[in-house]
């Protein structure tokens, strides 16, 4: 079976409502509290087992746009998604079913990946795999590959996929991931990671897509705040700090301009 899938996920709130596009019987969730997930998921629990069959989950976040087009690739257009979803084999029969979940999520900048990653790793107990972050593990080491990604990161450019897959595979192979599934979260980022991926065996159940429209984007972006004290992220209109004092702390990321969005 391959399930089609719409998701809303309101913007001042985390959490998603999910229906089915081709007119199902909708096991929706009734309402939006903020730590709600998409009810026809499976059940938590640290037991958690695959679907039996594959999906590719597109959640179009932000005031009901449907018509979005916004990628979380490079060069954004919604075919590349289609593509690489493809390429994966996500609509392929899994023979693996009862095995730890495998997930992959993917969203442009400010799409709220990072809130749904949080959601999704401790419901479903999935290892949660940046890789962004195993790319800033690899430069703390020194190591050559860390010294060449950073070149490439301070630029805002890709690393190449000699550094990024191998790393990428390595960590999926760890006992932890392995044991309790994961959710692969900034990989792939091109059609030839994808594949990479895939010739190493890993076909995820899942493929989540976060779409938001651009101005949506650019609003999120641009009222964007850090808390340089605790690491909080805050939005100016929709979630303002809660003290004087935290705001007048607060600072903005360089690249959080409308420009860069
Ligand atoms: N899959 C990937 N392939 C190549 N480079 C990547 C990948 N994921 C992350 N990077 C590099 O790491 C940087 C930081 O990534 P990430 O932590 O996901 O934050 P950002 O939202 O800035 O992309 C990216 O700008 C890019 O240079």
């Amino acid at each position: 079976m391959s399930v089609n899938m719409v998701a809303v996920a309101s913007m001042a709130t985390p959490s998603i409502t999910i229906s089915f596009t081709n007119s199902k019987s909708l096991p929706l969730s009734s309402s939006s509290s903020s730590s709600s997930l998409p009810s026809c998921w499976p059940s938590s629990n640290s037991t958690l087992r695959r679907h039996p069959s594959s999906c590719a989950l597109t959640l179009r976040c932000g005031a009901a746009v449907f018509a979005s087009s916004s990628s979380p690739f490079t060069s954004p257009n919604s075919n590349s998604s289609s593509v690489i979803v493809a390429a994966l084999g996500i609509d392929a029969q899994p023979e693996r079913d009862y095995e730890p979940l495998q997930v992959m999520i993917s969203g442009a900048p400010a799409s709220g990946k990072g809130t749904q990653c949080e959601l999704i790793k401790h419901k479903y107990g999935l290892v949660h795999v940046a890789a962004g972050d195993l790319l800033r593990a690899e430069i703390a080491t020194g190591s050559d590959n860390g010294k060449l990604a950073k070149q490439y990161m301070e630029k805002g450019q890709l690393v190449p996929d000699h550094i990024v897959v191998m790393m990428v595979k390595d960590r999926l192979l760890k006992p932890d991931a392995k044991d309790n599934g994961w959710l692969l979260d900034g990989y792939p980022r091109s059609l030839s990671q994808a594949t990479a991926l895939k010739g190493f065996g890993f076909q995820p159940d899942i493929f989540i897509l976060l779409e938001v429209s651009e101005d949506i984007l650019v609003e999120r972006v641009v009222g964007r705040r850090l808390d340089p004290v605790t690491g909080k992220i805050y939005h100016l209109k929709y979630s303002p700090p809660e003290t004087e004092e935290i705001a007048a702390r607060l600072t903005q990321r360089f690249d959080d301009t409308e420009e860069k969005a």
